[in-house]
Formats: structure tokens, sequence, C-alpha cells
């Protein structure tokens, strides 16, 4: 018996990453019994680690996921695999087993046999699920022998065979044609809506994932967006994360989003030319005070360029109006950083966080030196950043502040000098420095060109 009272999934600030390279961080959710969730984001994006997350494949490394209120990995995989059945994207099975063979596996954790127990009841729930999938037909074929489409609908039997309360599926249209699609998503919308099935489904089709799924999470390496279909598929949000210009339409009523590509002759989308004056460089977490206090005021920005995978990166596209994005792992490239050059000379004001600097990113602070002896006003930021409300928390000394601030940078430069010298030369050009996000604020407003309410 689920408790209605406790979330029936819940991730609880999940780090993980492969071979100790970060890839999904500080991800923490919470899944109420029966609820749908449809989960986005472009590929690469962890959508699949996320689902072997929860299905206990995989281990956290570090935060927890809780099933019905206790820990996943306590519950041992047989008695987990009688509430979560997944359905993958692709399975290979190195035997010819036949269909009805396959989809019997499904009953593996409720008996004692590989094959099933073959009594009675198991022999119906197996063709009953296969009925469901409508795959019946298919019974006796070997499964490798079938089509992508088919496998696919006889991998959800299998699943459907586990009679589980929750159902993870990863990209269960992918290789159907429409027909299936929308037959597969009906089918998984009656087991929601019948049986209560709680379903949590990677998805790449964002109209039919708009049209089968009330909650969407949008996800980047962690979760940039959590929400109705109508918030999250607006089109400024997506194009950051997916790095695409589109539209979205309205087909008879709310419920019925479309995403389409921008027609050519259509005027430049109004996310293609942000509005904000502001512009921010930072990474590795430094610049997230400086983010939420300029969300918190209403002050449009835009950031970057970030690595994907970056804390600040994820932050960025859920509260910048714009984000310039590099691939993870990388050194700024070329292309990357003419972007932000062209952003610089477009904007009024530059800050820069206190991120550390390394040759991947000192092309960035050059960059901005070169804004700054163009006439580009540019604040630092110190760190630890003061959160108070007064402004009057700006550095009594300012040479006191500068010398403390060049020592910070000075403790995260790894560049052998350069990153310092490069931020010697931004004082020298007139940068200036602040320690509190009042005093950010106040010296932001006094540079852009906006009207505040
Ligand atoms: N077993 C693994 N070992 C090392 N890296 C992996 C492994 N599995 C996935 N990755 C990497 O982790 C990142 C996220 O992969 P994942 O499959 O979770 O993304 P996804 O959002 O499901 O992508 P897609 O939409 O393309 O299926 C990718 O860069 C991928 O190469």
């Amino acid at each position: 018996m689920v408790d209605r009272s406790i979330p029936v999934l819940e991730v609880q600030e999940v780090a993980f990453g492969y071979k100790q390279q970060a890839l999904l961080y500080d991800v923490s959710l919470a899944i109420q019994a029966g609820e749908m969730v449809g989960l986005l984001g472009p590929n690469g994006s962890g959508k699949t680690t996320l689902l072997r997350l929860l299905s206990g494949v995989l281990q956290p490394h570090q935060g927890r996921i809780l099933l019905e209120g206790r820990e996943l990995r306590h519950w041992g995989r047989r008695k987990a695999a009688q509430r979560i059945a997944v359905v993958p994207q692709e399975l290979h099975m190195p035997f010819a087993y036949t269909v009805a063979q396959m989809v019997g596996m499904g009953r593996t954790p409720f008996v004692s046999s590989f094959w099933g127990s073959g009594n009675s009841d198991d022999r119906e729930i197996i063709q009953q699920a296969m009925r469901e999938a409508g795959v019946d037909t298919l019974a006796e074929r070997i499964f490798n022998e079938l089509s992508g489409g088919e496998r696919q609908r006889v991998t959800i039997a299998m699943a459907l065979a586990q009679q589980p309360t929750i159902l993870l599926l990863d990209e269960p249209t992918s290789h159907l044609d429409i027909k299936y699609q929308i037959e597969t998503l009906e089918l998984v919308q009656h087991l929601n809506r019948q049986r209560g099935m709680t379903v949590i489904a990677a998805m790449h089709d964002l109209n039919l994932a708009s049209r089968y799924f009330s909650r969407l999470l949008l996800f980047q390496r962690g979760i940039v967006a959590d929400a109705t279909p109508a918030e999250v598929l607006e089109p400024g949000l997506l194009s950051r994360v997916y790095g695409i210009d589109v539209q979205v339409g309205i087909l008879r009523g709310a419920e019925h989003l479309s995403v389409l590509p921008p027609s050519r002759d259509a005027l430049p989308l109004k996310s293609n030319k942000p509005a904000s004056r502001v512009h921010l460089i930072a990474g590795g977490g430094s610049g997230e005070l400086v983010m939420r206090a300029l969300a918190d005021a209403h002050i449009p920005f835009s950031a970057g360029a970030l690595n994907i995978g970056d804390s600040d990166h994820t932050l960025a596209l859920r509260l910048a109006e714009d984000v310039i994005t590099e691939q993870p792992y990388t050194p700024i490239s070329a292309s990357v950083l003419e972007q932000v050059r062209q952003r610089l000379q477009q904007v009024d004001l530059l800050i820069l966080c206190p991120a550390a600097i390394g040759p991947g990113n000192l092309p960035l602070f050059q960059e901005a030196l070169r804004a700054a002896r163009h006439g580009l006003r540019v604040i630092l930021v110190a760190a630890p950043l003061q959160t108070t409300c007064a402004p009057d928390a700006i550095s009594d000394s300012h040479k006191e502040g500068v010398a403390q601030l060049l020592q910070l940078f000075a403790a995260r430069d790894y560049t052998g000098g350069d990153g310092l010298r490069c931020l010697q030369q931004l004082m020298q050009a007139g940068a200036i420095s602040v320690d509190s996000t009042a005093a950010l604020l106040e010296e932001t407003r006094k540079h852009i060109a906006y009207a505040f309410d």
C-alpha cells in the first residue's frame, strides 16, 4: 500500500559522475504517486543517467534517492523491481529468446525461477501484458529478429508484466512510427490514469511530451525547469537549453502546445536579441549569488561563456536572458570567444565573478580587459559576497578591498600569474570591486539605462 502523504520517489541533492567526471549535481526533486512526468533535455544532458539512478542501477556519489520514503539502495534489487520497471532505449539479447519468453522475464522479481513460475496467474499476467503492448501476435517470434519498433513494444510488455507502481521509460517512442508513438503514449496514459501508475519518461519529442505529460522537467546536467508544459515550453528557455531558435504555438487551447522551427520569413525572435545591458562572466558556482541577486532585482542579464555541466551554466539557463554556451570540459573555443566579444560590445556593464582562472577560461578575462580598455564598465565581485541589504557594506577602504580581492583571485589563478596580471590591468583600466550584493545592485543600477520600479 503506497502512503500518498510522502513522495513515491524523492531525489535529495544528488550528484553523480562517470569515472570521476562530474555529470549531474545538486538534483533534488519529489514525485508524488500517480504523477506523469516528462523528462526533456538535449542529447547528453543526463536523462538516461537520471533514470538509471532512479531505478537503482546507478548509485549517487552524493545525496540520496528515496523510494516510498526509504532509501532506494536499502530496498534490495528484487523488492525495488517489484515496484519500479524500466523500459530502456535499446535492449540487446545475447540469445534467441522468443517474445513470450522475454515478456515472461518481466515476472522475475516475483518468482523463484528465471522463466517465471509458469502458474496460471503468471501466464495470464504475461498474456495481458503482451495484449496491452500490442505484441501478443508476435509471441513466438524471436526478439532479435523484430523491427526496432516491435522490439520497443516488447520491452514495454516486459515492464507491464512486472506490474510496477512506477514506470521509467527512456525515449519510449524513439523507434516508433506515428501510429505506434501515439498508441504507446495512450497506453502509458491509460496505465497512469486507470491504474494510478507513476510514469517518468525521457522524451525528445517536445510536442508529444506537452500533449501527454502534465509536468515537465527540463534537464541539462541539473534541473533547469520543473513546471507545466506551458511554463517549460517557453521559446527563450528552449532556445537557451537546446541552442536553437524555436517558436511555440498554441493549438486550440493551452494544453496543445506546438514547438516548431521559426519560419524563414518570420521576424527574428525576441530571444535572439537579449535586452539585457549587463553581462556576467562566472564559473564553478562563483556566479550563483550574483545571478540570484540580479534576478530578484529584475535586472536582465546575459551570461557566459559557461561550460555545459557547470552549475553556473544550469542556473544561468534558468535566470539569464541569454547564455553563451561552451561544450563540457573544453577550453573556450575561438567561435565562442567571438560571441563573448560581440556581446561585450552590446552591453553597458560586465560583472566578473571570482571564478578560478585556468588556461581554459583565461581568454574570457583577457576579452574582459580588452572591453574595459574600450570603455566598458567592469565590476569585480569579491568572495565571500556579503548578502546584507544595506548598501553601506561597500568596503570602507577601497584600496584595502582591492588588495583583498587580488589576493583572492591570486589564490584561484592556475595560469602561472597571467590571470592575476589580467585582473590587475583590469583594475588599472577602471574596474571597480564590490563585496556585497547590495553594493553590486547599486553599482549595476548606476550603469544601466533602465528604469526600475
Ligand atoms: N557508462 C558511461 N560511462 C561514461 N560516460 C557515460 C556513460 N553513460 C553515459 N555517459 C556520458 O554521460 C553523458 C550523459 O549521458 P546520458 O545518456 O545520461 O544523456 P541523455 O540525456 O540520456 O542523452 P540522449 O538524449 O543522447 O540519450 C554523456 O556525455 C554520455 O557520453
